[in-house]
């Protein structure tokens, strides 16, 4: 029988300078088209929102976490002294480069973690944490220089409701499932996760689209109407190509 954990090869390791610098400048509205134009439509974590508005690019590859309902046997206070407690070991093995994704199936009403452990995630190198659930400390976060998303807030600690269980296994987030190694990237309008086979060359085709539309909105602004131009025709393509001459993508 085919253990599920193994039902894709594990992904690791950094992403491409290049690859990253491109996926740091396109928009998560980009990525979903380039990534629907490949057929996948579930791939963006609709309902997490930016805690801090300030800290809303980011781009780094999954490091996942779990959680199953709490029971109030096992879901005591005093587990967070067991260094081996799955949700304090996720966050100290969070390497550079990493977005802790957690799986809270949706529910919010307890956090899924709070600003100390957030503060710790900054300092280890992790480049975001997203949750589909809520965090606490959210006036933390709301400063803190971490990229960080999540459905709701609460002040409830996440023993209340979440048990974790595992670390580094596919998990569905907000209804899309995340690989570990997938890449998360997350701007002003929320999350979307690009498969890991697929990142580098959505990120270069988001770029393209993105000048392409660049030249659009310009002529939009200037009182273009839509037939034509948006989607282009190749009389629209011919003049961007010649205005491309002039104005290269930034790489
Ligand atoms: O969720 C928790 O219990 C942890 C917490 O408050 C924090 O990290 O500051
Ligand atoms: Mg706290």
């Amino acid at each position: 029988m085919t253990d599920v954990r193994e039902s894709r090869p594990a992904q690791s390791g950094p992403l491409a300078p290049e690859t990253v610098a491109a996926l740091r400048q396109v928009s998560t509205a980009t990525l979903t088209t380039q990534l629907m134009s490949r057929g996948l439509r579930n791939t963006f974590l609709a309902g997490l929102r930016p805690l801090n508005p300030h800290a809303a690019r980011m781009v780094g590859t999954a490091f996942t976490l779990r959680y199953i309902p709490a029971r109030e046997d096992l879901d005591v206070l005093g587990v967070f002294a067991d260094p081996e407690h799955p949700q304090r070991k996720a966050v100290e093995s969070v390497g550079p480069g990493q977005v802790l994704v957690m799986d809270c199936r949706g529910r919010g009403r307890a956090a899924s973690l709070g600003g100390i452990l957030g503060t710790r995630l900054l300092r280890r190198g992790a480049a975001g944490v997203v949750t589909d659930g809520s965090v606490r400390d959210s006036p933390t976060f709301a400063t803190l220089g971490l990229p960080a998303y999540s459905a709701g807030v609460s002040a409830t600690t996440n023993l209340v409701q979440h048990h974790a269980v595992d670390l580094q296994v596919p998990i569905g987030c907000a209804e899309v499932p995340v690989y570990p190694g997938d890449v998360l990237v997350g701007d002003g309008e929320g999350v979307v996760c690009v498969p890991r086979e697929l990142a580098a060359e959505v990120a270069r085709d988001a770029v393209a689209q993105e000048h392409l539309e660049e030249f659009v909105q310009a002529e939009i602004e200037a009182g273009a109407a839509l037939p034509g131009v948006y989607p282009p025709n190749e009389q629209t393509r011919e003049r961007y190509r010649a205005w491309a001459k002039d104005n290269p993508p930034q790489a």
